[in-house]
C-alpha cells in the first residue's frame, strides 16, 4: 500500500520576496495533479488570485521539476482574454508557489456537473471561446493545450471563459514539427497519441470535439466503464450524435473536430467560422443563473 508522502504544512502566509508581495493564504479551491490551489490574498491590496501550490517533496524526479519549470516559461509568455492570466511564480525552501488569475464561477466542470445538457446558445457562447483561446495559443504562440478538458476550462466573475492549467502544453518550434512523447494522461485524449503516430494543434481540436459534445449532450462521446474500450472507441471514433437533441450545425461542427484523422480535422482558425458559431443566437454575456439553471432566451 502506497504511503502518503508526508509534505511540511503550507504556511498560512507565504512572501514572494523577488517582487516584495506577501500573500495571506485563505479558501482551499481544489486539487490537480501535485498542485493544490488556494485563494491567496495580497496582504498590501488585498487583491485575491488562486495561488497553486506544489510542494518540492513530491518533485522527486528531475523531469517533475524540468515540466514544473517548463509550464512557468510557458504560460508566462501568454496574454489573452481567453487564457488564465500567469501573474507570479515563487519558492520558499518547501514550496513552489505560482499565481494565477482567479475565476470565481470555477471551471466549465462544476457547471456540466450542475446543469448536465447546455442549451445551445450557452454552448455557442462557450465554444465560440475555446476557439479564440485555441487560436491564440496555437497560431499567434504555436503552443499546444494538450489537456484541454472541463476540469481546466475556468469562468471568472463576468462569465468570461478562459484556458488553463497548461501542465502538459508544449510550444511547436518549426511548421512540420510532429510531437512524439507526452508524459501524461489527457482526460479527452485523441487517437492519434494512442497509436503514436505523431501529434500537433490537431490534438486539442479533438479536445474541443469532446468538450462540446459533452457540454451539448451532458455526457463525453466515448466514455465507457473500461478505458481499454474507451481508447479502442477513440481509435475506431466510434460515438453517436443524437439527432433528436443536437441540431445540424452543431453536429456538423462535432463531426469536424472528431476526425480520426489529424489531417483532416478543422482547425481553431476554421473552427471560429463554422456556421455554429456564426450563425444563430449568440448570447452577449450569459447571466450569472445559467451555472445553475437553464436560461431562456426570447
Ligand atoms: C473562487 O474560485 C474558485 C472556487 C472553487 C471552488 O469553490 N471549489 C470548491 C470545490 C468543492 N469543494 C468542496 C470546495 C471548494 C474552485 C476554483 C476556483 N477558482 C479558480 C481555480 C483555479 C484557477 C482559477 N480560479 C486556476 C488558474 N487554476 N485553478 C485550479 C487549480 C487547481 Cl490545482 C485545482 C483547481 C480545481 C479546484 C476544484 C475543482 C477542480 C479544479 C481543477 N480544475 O483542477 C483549480
Amino acid at each position: 500500500m502506497s504511503r502518503r508522502r508526508e509534505t511540511a504544512p503550507i504556511p498560512t502566509t507565504v512572501s514572494d520576496t523577488l517582487n516584495g508581495v506577501t500573500y495571506k493564504r485563505l479558501r482551499y479551491l481544489g486539487k490537480g495533479g501535485f498542485a493544490r490551489c488556494y485563494e491567496f490574498q495580497n496582504a498590501t491590496t488585498g487583491e485575491v488570485v488562486a495561488g497553486k501550490v506544489v510542494s518540492k517533496s513530491l518533485l522527486t524526479k528531475p523531469h517533475q521539476k524540468e515540466k514544473m519549470m517548463q509550464e512557468i516559461a510557458l504560460h508566462k509568455t501568454l496574454q489573452h482574454r481567453n487564457v488564465v492570466m500567469f501573474k507570479s511564480s515563487f519558492q520558499d525552501p518547501h514550496f513552489v508557489y505560482i499565481t494565477l488569475e482567479i475565476c470565481k464561477k470555477q471551471s466549465l466542470m462544476e457547471l456540466h456537473k450542475r446543469r448536465g445538457p447546455l442549451t445551445e446558445p450557452e454552448v455557442r457562447y462557450y465554444m465560440k471561446q475555446i476557439g479564440e483561446g485555441m487560436d491564440y495559443l496555437h497560431n499567434t504562440m504555436k503552443i499546444i493545450h494538450r489537456d484541454l478538458k472541463l476540469g481546466n476550462i475556468f469562468i471568472n466573475s463576468d462569465m468570461v471563459l478562459k484556458l488553463g492549467d497548461l501542465g502538459l502544453a508544449t510550444r511547436i518550434n518549426s511548421p512540420d514539427e510532429r510531437k512524439r512523447t507526452l508524459c501524461g494522461t489527457p482526460n479527452y485524449i485523441a487517437p492519434e497519441i494512442l497509436v503514436k503516430s505523431g501529434h500537433s494543434f490537431e490534438v486539442d481540436m479533438w479536445s474541443s470535439g469532446c468538450i462540446m459534445y459533452t457540454l451539448l449532450v451532458g455526457k463525453p462521446p466515448f466514455e465507457t466503464s473500461s478505458l481499454k474500450e474507451t481508447y479502442s472507441r477513440i481509435k475506431r471514433t466510434e460515438y453517436v450524435i443524437p439527432e433528436d437533441t443536437v441540431g445540424p450545425a452543431a453536429s456538423n461542427l462535432i463531426t469536424s473536430m472528431l476526425m480520426n484523422n489529424p489531417k483532416t480535422r478543422i482547425t481553431a482558425t476554421k473552427m471560429l467560422q463554422h456556421e455554429f458559431l456564426t450563425e444563430g443566437y449568440l448570447p452577449k454575456r450569459l447571466p450569472t443563473s445559467s451555472l445553475t439553471v437553464r436560461p431562456h432566451f426570447t
